[in-house]
């Protein structure tokens, strides 16, 4: 690498997951994958395997800011995502480093529950991430469950969705990614939808008939936040997060006696 290349940065605020297979350690193989130097502020530390989730120990708000500061004073990134942030304290204490240091490129992916059903959003902490983060985001990227909840409204059709994403638009993200991974109405297919306030652009990928899924939300937004710290606009950003997942899930792997983790190296290893 000659001096003269320019390094792009992404952080991530999450949760880690002792098992490898989502929150921060997701995030950073997945920025490593895809030739974006990684950072993280730890909102929480879960123990955790395939099996599910053992523990949850949320860090004190104020050792989240600190990390941040710490970020934001010497090694300013280029994009930004949150995963698991834990606690209303936790959400109020990002929103105010990322308004400080005027944090770009803000992806929200708003964890609620791991996919064994453990919590990993106190239920009181909705309000914070509506009223304080989602008005400074760049995208969010909500699965159907998800949007429920942000939007209190069901989703059963691709008609439902357009109108949740209006709301979500609504609540200040200029664009709004909702995922599909939990619609049954598509059955074969996964249906994704971006909306930037205009227009609704769709991607559609064969189902993949696979348990060994755990991590594809973090997956998937890390791949997102990387393109955007690569300077790619929304669209593009998605697209390349869609190739990262599918390859990721395609080769997923069997380790763990339960739901094993995506493959984070599968895409490089496909170009
Ligand atoms: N079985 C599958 N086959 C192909 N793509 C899938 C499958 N399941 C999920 N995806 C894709 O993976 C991405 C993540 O979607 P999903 O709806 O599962 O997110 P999520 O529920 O937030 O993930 P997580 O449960 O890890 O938080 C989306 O692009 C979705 O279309
Ligand atoms: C620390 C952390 N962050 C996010 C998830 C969601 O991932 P999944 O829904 O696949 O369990 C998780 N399980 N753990």
């Amino acid at each position: 690498m000659s001096s003269a290349t320019v390094i792009r940065k992404a952080l991530t605020i999450a949760g880690s997951d002792s098992g490898g297979g989502a929150g921060i350690q997701a995030d950073l193989k997945t920025f490593q994958e895809l030739g974006v130097y990684g950072m993280s502020a730890v909102t929480a530390i879960t123990a955790q395997n395939t099996l599910g989730v053992q523990a949850v120990y949320p860090m004190e708000a104020n050792a989240v800011a600190e990390q941040l500061r710490s970020i934001g004073d010497d090694l300013p990134p280029d994009a930004v995502k949150t995963g698991m942030l834990a606690h209303a304290s936790i959400i109020t204490a990002v929103a105010d480093q990322i308004a400080r240091y005027k944090l770009p490129q803000l992806v929200i992916d708003p964890v609620m529950i791991a996919k064994g059903g453990t919590s990993l959003l106190q239920r009181e902490a909705l309000s914070a991430l509506i009223a304080k983060l989602i008005p400074l985001s760049f995208m969010i990227t909500p699965n159907i469950p998800e949007a429920e909840v942000l939007t209190d409204m069901r989703i059963l059709s691709l008609n439902d969705r357009e109108e949740a994403a209006r709301r979500l638009h609504q609540l200040g993200s200029k664009n709004v990614l909702l995922k599909g991974g939990h619609d049954p109405s598509t059955r074969d297919l996964v249906v994704d939808m971006l909306y930037d306030g205009t227009t609704y652009r769709y991607w559609e990928h064969p189902r993949i008939d696979t348990r060994h899924t755990h991590g594809t939300g973090c997956t998937f937004s890390a791949a997102i936040t990387a393109g955007l710290a690569q300077g790619m606009n929304a669209y593009d950003a998605v697209d390349l997060g869609k190739a990262f997942i599918h390859a990721a899930i395609q080769h997923s792997l069997q380790i763990g006696a339960g739901h094993g983790p995506t493959n984070h190296f599968a895409y490089r290893r496909l170009q």
